[in-house]
């Protein structure tokens, strides 16, 4: 430990991001502290994955067990299938306690000390904290920010957080309106309409851009399209923006053409989830004290060791982590960040590799993703002078997709057809996002598909639809 400073590490913000780079912290010996002004666990544990996985759980649930057809053909029927909507609610928020409870312990247990209060930098190695007691001033050898991202609410929509509101209250199922609209169809656009649509509330997704999902692979987007929207109870409405929206009884929505702004329709519903993506906690931060400006859209600079930079340069003793880097804005690349910025901190000279990272849907069925879509592949390919390799298979050809009689989706495997080394794998289907991992991994490891072909996978699981990608590609190779 320095002598010098109050602490070796204090980290601005216990999500998982700052809570990774804790646990770290302490492994490296680190004197820590870690500062929160809200929950412990921050979005993912109290707002984000944790309590929308609960809910998808549950109502994916009824969803299988209302599908007849599906159960017969099982041999399976299934009468009267009802369910509590304040159960379902209370199971999501009885989790939410117990990981709350878990993360805060294991915190104290390891020695990490928790301090209270909005955060904020007082200059090179020193913050302030406002404390219920007032306010701490800190030292420490090396800081960290880790604050996080909020919903963001595009100018015009006015949230009223009852009929009009963001994934903040929408993950505590307070009620189940007959209509409701999703604005946004991205992750929370997605996992919401799959949890609405399974307890009975008609859908609308409005999406401003030309195609839904569209930050997916096109074909993924496409046959996800034809599983998770086409057969529900869903309605799309493609290439329009929400100019405005009233909140109220009913929801007056406005649609407008995304050039000209002109309005081309009034929707009226009972309910509005505003799913338009995130904006980084970067205000009041105390950044001008170390000269550091956050960008156009508020994310924190920072390079592939998460050092944050000012005019391009490292910052001495400062770091960056989570959603607020706007790198990718996932629980587990938040706490990944975290350990290399800690690793960085301990002279373990590390980078983030964000290829081999994967994503994942938590719909029924899963979504994944990891590396290049094919169009950025493509890309790549023009720019770097190789041609690129795609191949599909699917689940309607898996034995174990087959006998769980949910054999809808594909796995689609881009590759370097010169050195069959991995670029991208997009999956839909049954467990997707467990199965995403073998691909991210051989990613990380760069392996090619001729390696991959050989490794041999259990018979029958759903891991021999990525097998049989693997060998579909050394044929075509
Ligand atoms: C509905 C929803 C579902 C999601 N599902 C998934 C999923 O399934 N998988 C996945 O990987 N990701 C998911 N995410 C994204 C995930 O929640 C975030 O990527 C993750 O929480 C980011 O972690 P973080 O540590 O960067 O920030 P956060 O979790 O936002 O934590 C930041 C913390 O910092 C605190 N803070 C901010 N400023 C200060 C300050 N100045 N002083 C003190 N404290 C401060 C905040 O109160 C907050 O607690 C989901 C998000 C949402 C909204
Ligand atoms: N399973 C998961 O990992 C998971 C789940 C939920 C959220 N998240 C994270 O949370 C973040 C936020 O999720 P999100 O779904 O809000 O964002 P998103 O960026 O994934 O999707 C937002 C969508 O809204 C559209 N949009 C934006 N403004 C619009 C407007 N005015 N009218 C109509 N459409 C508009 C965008 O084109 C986009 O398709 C994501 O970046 C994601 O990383 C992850």
């Amino acid at each position: 430990m320095s002598q010098a400073f109050d602490y070796d590490l204090v980290i601005i913000g216990a999500g998982v991001g700052g809570h990774g780079a804790a646990l770290h912290a302490v492994k490296c010996g680190l004197k820590t502290a870690i500062v929160e002004a809200g929950d412990m666990g921050g979005t993912c544990v109290n707002r984000g994955c944790i309590p929308s996985k609960a809910l998808l759980a549950a109502s994916g649930r009824v969803r299988e067990m209302r599908d007849a057809q599906h159960l017969r053909a099982m041999g399976i029927q299934v009468a009267g299938v009802t369910f509590e909507r304040n159960e379902i609610a209370n199971h999501a928020k009885n989790l939410v306690d117990k990981l709350q409870a878990d993360l805060t312990n294991s915190l104290k247990r390891l020695g990490v000390e928790t301090i209270r209060g909005w955060g904020k930098l007082a200059g090179s190695q020193k913050l302030t904290v406002a404390t219920a007691e007032g306010e701490r001033t800190l030292t420490a050898r090396d800081i960290i920010l880790a604050p996080g991202s909020i919903p963001f609410v595009p100018p015009g929509i006015e949230t009223d957080g009852k009929t009009v509101f963001t994934s903040d209250e929408a993950i505590r199922l307070d009620w189940l309106p007959d209509w409701i609209a999703i604005i946004g169809s991205g992750y929370i656009g997605l996992e919401f309409s799959d949890v609405y649509t399974a307890l009975g509330t008609e859908v609308t997704m409005i999406e401003a851009l030309d195609r839904l999902m569209p930050t997916f692979d096109p074909d993924i987007a496409k046959q996800a399209e034809r599983v998770l929207i086409q057969p529900r109870d869903i309605e799309t409405r493609v290439g329009v923006i929400a100019k405005s929206v009233t909140p109220g009884s009913p929801v007056v929505i406005e649609l407008a053409d995304p050039k000209t702004k002109e309005t081309v329709d009034v929707l009226e519903v009972d309910a509005c989830l505003v799913a338009t993506g995130r904006l980084p906690a970067t205000r009041n931060l105390g950044l001008e004290t170390v000269a550091v400006e956050a960008d156009r859209r508020g994310f924190l600079p920072v390079n592939d060791q998460m050092a944050v930079l000012l005019e391009g340069e490292p910052v001495p003793h400062l770091w960056a982590i989570g959603d607020a880097t706007g790198k990718m804005m996932l629980a587990h690349a938040a706490s990944a960040q975290g350990v290399v910025a800690v690793d960085n901190i301990c002279q373990h000279h590390r980078s983030v590799s964000y290829s081999s990272i994967p994503a994942a849907a938590f719909t029924h069925p899963e979504v994944s993703f990891v590396g290049l879509t094919e169009p950025a592949a493509q890309e790549l390919a023009a720019s770097q002078g190789f041609k690129v390799g795609t191949v599909r298979s699917y689940f309607k050809a898996n034995s174990k997709a087959l006998a769980e009689a949910e054999s809808e989706g594909l796995a689609k495997l881009i590759y370097r057809e010169d050195t069959g080394e991995v670029l991208g794998a997009h999956i839909i289907g049954l467990h997707a996002a467990d199965l995403i991992q073998e691909a991210a991994n051989a990613i990380a490891q760069k392996q090619s598909v001729e390696q991959l072909a050989q490794f041999v996978h259990t018979h029958p699981t759903l891991s021999e639809v990525l097998d049989e990608a693997y060998k579909r590609a050394v044929v075509h190779h």
